[in-house]
């Protein structure tokens, strides 16, 4: 009979031999999804006894993880500031580096809540809805469009705001950047596709194969989305209002002045863990 500690052993083994950088902690992620277990078993009751029917599918899991599939797209789910969020094929797996974003606009977001008892969010972009959802969780007098060109990522986010509590609080809209938005929201935020359109085809291939094209081709110098929200940002934002991106990790000069051109000044910045400038605020 197969038992916890050995199972778990011998899928960080073969992660190893497959050259898998991560492999203790996939092996942990993903011995701990399909066996229903928390890593508190497996150090105090390595011996557990694992089902015949969960020891095949952390096998069957083990096998997609060796062909390259990443494994947050293998148990369908990340965390997110705290939140377990689904993910979807039309869904970006939300980053580590996009919580810098959410730290950045949420002081925002409570003053907002503040002055006007609540605070209208527009996410342009939301896949899974990472960062709208991660707003509301914080400020319970906010609210939320989500807005997204993927049908499939809508439907994801939707589920994801039930499951995290903020079905009332959350709307999907299927729009076109602001193409089917209506009204004026207190903070406009956006973690928009930025990588240039040549630079996609060399990203690496667990990237390329298993995120969405639509979320991560930026155009040919990977600023078309930003041209787009910075246009719009002062027709759909309440005259004290704050617009946020997420950038890559070269573009704070030329997004700034994006914004600059569209009459927006700087009203913050944050750095990722490696201080480099990865999100940018503006106001008018
Ligand atoms: C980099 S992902 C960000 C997803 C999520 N906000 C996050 O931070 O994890 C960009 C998102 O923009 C969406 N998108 C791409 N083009 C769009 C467009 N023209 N209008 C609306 N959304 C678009 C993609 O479908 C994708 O969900």
């Amino acid at each position: 009979m197969t038992t916890l500690g050995p199972l778990l052993r011998h899928v960080r083994t073969s992660l190893e031999q497959a050259g898998k950088p991560e492999a203790a902690l996939d092996a942990r992620v993903l011995v701990e999804h399909f066996t229903g277990t928390s890593r508190t078993d497996a150090i105090t009751d390595p011996q557990r006894p694992v089902s015949e029917e969960h020891a095949e599918a952390v096998l069957a899991a083990l096998a997609r993880r060796i062909c390259g599939e990443p494994v947050h797209r293998i148990i369908g789910a990340r965390e997110f500031y705290g939140m377990r969020l689904t993910l979807s094929p039309g869904t970006l797996e939300p980053r580590p580096d996009t919580e810098a974003l959410v730290d950045l606009i949420l002081p925002f977001v409570r003053a907002a809540a503040d002055r006007h008892g609540t605070c209208h969010i527009l996410d342009l972009g939301t896949g899974t809805g990472a960062i709208a959802l991660a707003l509301l969780s914080q400020e319970p007098r906010a609210q939320a469009v989500g807005a997204d060109i993927s049908d499939d990522a809508l439907a994801t986010a939707a589920i994801n705001a039930d499951m995290t509590g903020n079905t009332g609080r959350f709307q999907a809209v299927r729009s076109h950047w602001y193409s089917e938005i209506e009204g004026r929201f207190h903070i406009i935020v956006s973690n928009p596709p930025y990588i240039t359109s040549k630079d996609v085809l060399s990203l690496e291939r667990e990237v390329r194969d298993h995120d969405p094209l639509a979320a991560l081709d930026g155009g040919p110098d990977g600023l078309a989305a930003y041209r787009v929200i910075a246009a719009g940002a002062a027709q759909y934002l309440e005259e004290s209002g704050i617009a946020a991106v997420e950038i890559g990790h070269d573009q704070s000069d030329a997004v700034s002045g994006i914004f600059a051109a569209a009459g927006f000044r700087s009203a913050g910045r944050a750095q990722d863990l490696g201080g480099v400038v990865r999100a940018l605020a503006f106001s008018r």
